[in-house]
């Protein structure tokens, strides 16, 4: 039944620190995936708007890098405190917006604060360092350098949809622990989550001016985010093409990208299948695999491979499909689009005689759990991210070979293993070009203080809170030219 539009909820933006309106009075329907309906409004913020945040957020960085560490890291832990307190209604809010589980959207929260905690006592547990002059040839005993470390001024923060709170926390909490001011662009699908956080932030105490929430289609205020004058870093999380197009517009300032992926699992013919079905199982369909580490494809050895493939399929069969209030694996995707992207993919793959083992059914934008098996390098599935739930096997004759697949495509993010041969396994985690290699397990972010990134088009900088930190400050050198 198609809610009553008037009933609905107009959000405010939170510019400069207050909740308001939008001078634009334009404002976005945000539709639920699986709902199909609209469950609410938030406002195109302007352009005008964005200058005026920005100004506020240089304006009130100065105070707020003048805080003692442990007075920043106290409104923050507050924050952390805030959402635990309002797990189930953020949780409401991510599983009606972006059609996430409601488990998982619990866990998403819950998993926040923990990421803002630790990234309170990682910045609090930060050294600088000093330098002695003789350390280099003929260098003076007498110069000592002290090395601390300052922020960046003004950091704006970019995050997807499928971690509409998480992957915003993991942007914002480091560059408000480092002393910057923060511009939070959530993306559009997604706003409504980002609101509850920040509303969340707000009654942590946090002053005004220093985060600004400014809503609005990246189409739109994107671009002008991005080249305007008073970012001093990007922190990115999204597709590959939209981060190739903002290294582009951005200026001469720090920038990290945390891009998609084709996350290869690789099993050789001595893995324990068990094993590795459980984890190429979780690793592609849950959320749909609407993950930027879902492993996107199946490099196995051609001994194995039937064996393989028929374990899949019958799990495959058993998965649970519906809604994210029942807490089903297999969820609609994020709009229609993204449905009729991975439907292109599995027409085009049986086009090209690849074998169909299961799936291929669809309703709307719920798109059943398809698993392709003699997937070739002619088919697009071999090297395009689906973000949806489609796994393409690919057999295999040697390691070589699965390497060679591996590396051939244009992403790196991470990839996975399956062999009981910890010298074999290290051999190939060596060859392959990924931003991390899980040995018998599934391709995953966290936990979240191991550094994250993505080589190739998969991304540029290095997440996780540690390396967070580091990307959202810089070094500052004060030497002493003792007497
Ligand atoms: N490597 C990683 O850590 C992750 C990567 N991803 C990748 O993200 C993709 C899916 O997420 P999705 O949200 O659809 O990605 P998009 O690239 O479409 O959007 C990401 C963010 O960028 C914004 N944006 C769009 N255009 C511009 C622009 N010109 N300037 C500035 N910002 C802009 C979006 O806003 P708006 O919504 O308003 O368009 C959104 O906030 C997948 O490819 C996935 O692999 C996702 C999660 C993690
Ligand atoms: O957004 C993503 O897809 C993530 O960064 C992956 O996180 P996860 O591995 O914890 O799902």
């Amino acid at each position: 039944m198609a809610s009553n539009v008037s009933e609905l909820m107009t959000y405010k933006a939170y510019l400069a620190g207050e909740w308001k309106p939008s001078s634009s009075g334009e404002t976005i329907a945000i539709k639920s995936p699986y709902l199909r309906e609209t469950i609410g409004f938030v406002q195109a913020v302007t352009q005008e708007e964005v200058d005026e945040a920005i100004r506020a957020a240089h304006e009130a960085e100065k105070k707020w890098a003048a805080l003692s560490l442990s007075e920043r890291g106290a409104v923050l832990n507050r924050w952390a405190d805030e959402l635990v307190k309002d797990e189930e209604e953020i949780a409401r809010a991510v599983m009606q917006e972006v059609g996430k589980g409601y488990k998982d959207s619990r866990k998403e929260v819950v998993r926040t604060a923990d990421l803002i905690r630790y990234t309170v006592e990682e910045a609090l547990h930060m050294h600088g360092e000093s330098l002695r002059g003789d350390g280099f040839p003929g260098g003076p005993q007498k110069k000592l350098g002290v090395v601390e470390r300052e922020p960046l001024g003004v950091v704006l923060a970019i995050s997807p949809f499928n971690y509409p709170v998480n992957l915003a926390a993991s942007k914002i909490a480091p560059a408000l622990m480092a002393g910057n001011g923060v511009i939070f662009k959530p993306a559009t699908q997604g706003s409504i989550s980002g609101i509850k956080m920040i509303e969340a932030l707000d009654k942590a105490g946090l002053p005004k001016g220093i985060l600004s929430l400014t809503t609005g289609r990246g189409s739109v205020i994107g671009d002008y985010l991005v080249e305007h004058k008073g970012i001093d870093m990007i922190s990115f999380t999204g597709g590959s093409s939209t981060g190739r197009h903002l290294s582009k517009q951005s200026a001469m300032i720090p920038l990290v990208l945390e891009l998609g992926g084709k996350d290869p699992a690789i099993v050789c013919e001595d893995a324990d299948l068990d094993v590795a079905v459980k984890s190429i199982m979780n690793g592609a369909f849950s959320y749909s695999g609407q993950r930027c580490t879902a492993i996107k494809r199946v490099l196995v050895n051609e001994k194995v491979a039937d064996k393989l493939v028929a374990m899949l399929k019958s799990q495959v069969e058993n998965l649970s499909v519906g809604s994210p209030e029942e807490d089903s694996t297999i969820v609609p995707l994020i709009d229609d689009k993204s449905a009729d992207f991975v439907q292109s993919l599995i027409d085009d793959a049986l086009a090209k005689n690849a074998t169909l083992v299961t799936g291929n059914s669809r309703k709307d934008n719920l798109i059943y759990p398809t698993l392709l098996d003699n997937v070739t390098e002619e088919m697009d599935v071999a090297w395009v991210e689906p973000f949806g739930p489609v796994l393409p096997v690919i057999r295999v004759k040697t390691d070589e070979e699965a390497i060679k697949l591996a590396n051939k495509s244009e992403f790196g993010l991470q990839a996975s293993i399956f062999t009981q041969d910890i010298d074999r396994a290290f051999a190939v985690a060596k060859q392959v070009e990924a931003g991390t290699v899980q040995i018998n397990g599934r391709t995953e972010r966290g936990p979240d203080h191991f550094p994250f990134l993505g080589v190739k088009a998969s991304g540029m900088g290095v997440q996780g809170i540690h390396n967070s930190l580091i990307s959202m400050s810089r070094q500052k050198v004060t030497v002493m030219n003792l007497k």
